[in-house]
């Protein structure tokens, strides 16, 4: 690791130690306000915890199958260059590569006004398994941003062969709540939105999304901004988007999570998937040499009157 940037983290705070997750080195940093991790493995920013309460971000005490595909269900795994299965290739992982594979630290320091600064890397060309099954040169970053209130991932991916690339994606963030029976979703009223549980049946959003379980829903030319209203915990976690079509409300609920080996059983009580995507009919291309940005804002208050 580069020693520039060992200094540049010490000095937000920070360091890099060793985790379980793949046995790959972790981000930490403790600030005064808040406290966060990013896994290299995946660039999965895994917790972010406001000084003086609990995560935003779901942990589990599960970290996937031992594989070079098994899947992580707590933080904010990356979704790309595909959402859902691979359609040609049915053997490829679910949600496609990003998760999978190591991010390079390429970055650190402050935005202007002092917040905490991360920059992650992942090149087509840093793991030839990732050539193999998706040929066309693509670079991503992520740019993280800290605040006392909350975090902001800005996602980019440039598109660097000489065709057109076909994308869709998701910031598939596990927000952690108390109890996912009165966790609430406001803000996507009257959307349309394809219920996977229902053979993909289309339906419209009646008021709010609530008890957030059993649900596997894509929201189409979904709102930028939408609320989860944690009554358990009492606060109010705000979730907004710019790039992305697309909400994904996913919950396993208890059989699901029984049958997964992946997650512990009582696992989905603590979480609501709200996923920021570009998934199904908000799927895109990027034209050779350009890129697409998919950026995520959450902030948490308390939940006041006025919001219940
Ligand atoms: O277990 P994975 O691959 O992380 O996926 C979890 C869920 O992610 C959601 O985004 C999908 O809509 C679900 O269908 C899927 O089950």
């Amino acid at each position: 690791m580069n020693g520039q940037l060992i200094r540049e983290l010490e000095t937000l705070g920070g360091e890099i130690l060793p985790a379980s997750l793949k046995e790959c080195d972790e981000i930490v940093i403790n600030q005064p306000d808040f406290s966060a991790r990013i896994a290299l493995w995946g660039g999965h920013l895994v917790s972010f915890i406001p000084t003086g309460q609990s995560d935003l971000l779901f942990q589990s005490a599960n970290e996937g199958a031992d594989t070079r595909f098994g899947r992580r269900h707590f933080g904010v795994p990356v979704c790309w260059p595909w959402f859902g299965a691979n359609e040609k290739h049915k053997d490829y992982p679910a949600h496609g590569l990003a998760r999978y594979f190591r991010w390079q630290l390429a970055e650190v320091g402050t935005f202007k006004n002092g917040d905490a600064k991360i920059v992650l890397r992942l090149a087509s060309e840093d793991h030839p398994l990732i050539e193999e099954m998706w040929p066309q040169a693509f670079e991503l970053r992520q740019v993280f941003r800290f605040t006392s209130d909350g975090f902001s991932i800005n996602f980019s991916a440039a598109n660097l062969s000489d065709k057109t690339m076909p994308v869709s994606e998701a910031l598939h963030t596990y927000f952690h709540v108390g109890n996912n029976k009165t966790a609430e979703v406001h803000g996507l009223d009257g959307v349309i939105y394809v219920d996977k549980l229902e053979k993909s049946a289309r339906k419209q959003q009646e008021g709010t999304v609530t008890p957030f379980e059993c649900v596997d829903s894509v929201y189409l030319e979904s709102p930028d901004l939408c609320e989860i209203h944690d009554l358990d915990l009492q606060r109010k976690i705000t979730v907004s988007s710019a790039g992305s079509q697309s909400t994904v409300l996913w919950n396993p609920g208890p059989e699901l999570a029984k049958q997964r080996s992946d997650m512990e059983d009582e696992d989905y009580r603590h979480f609501v998937c709200v996923e920021t995507a570009n998934a199904l009919n908000d799927a895109y291309e990027i034209k050779p040499g350009d890129m697409h940005q998919l950026r995520l804002n959450v902030m948490v208050a308390p939940l006041t009157p006025a919001d219940v």
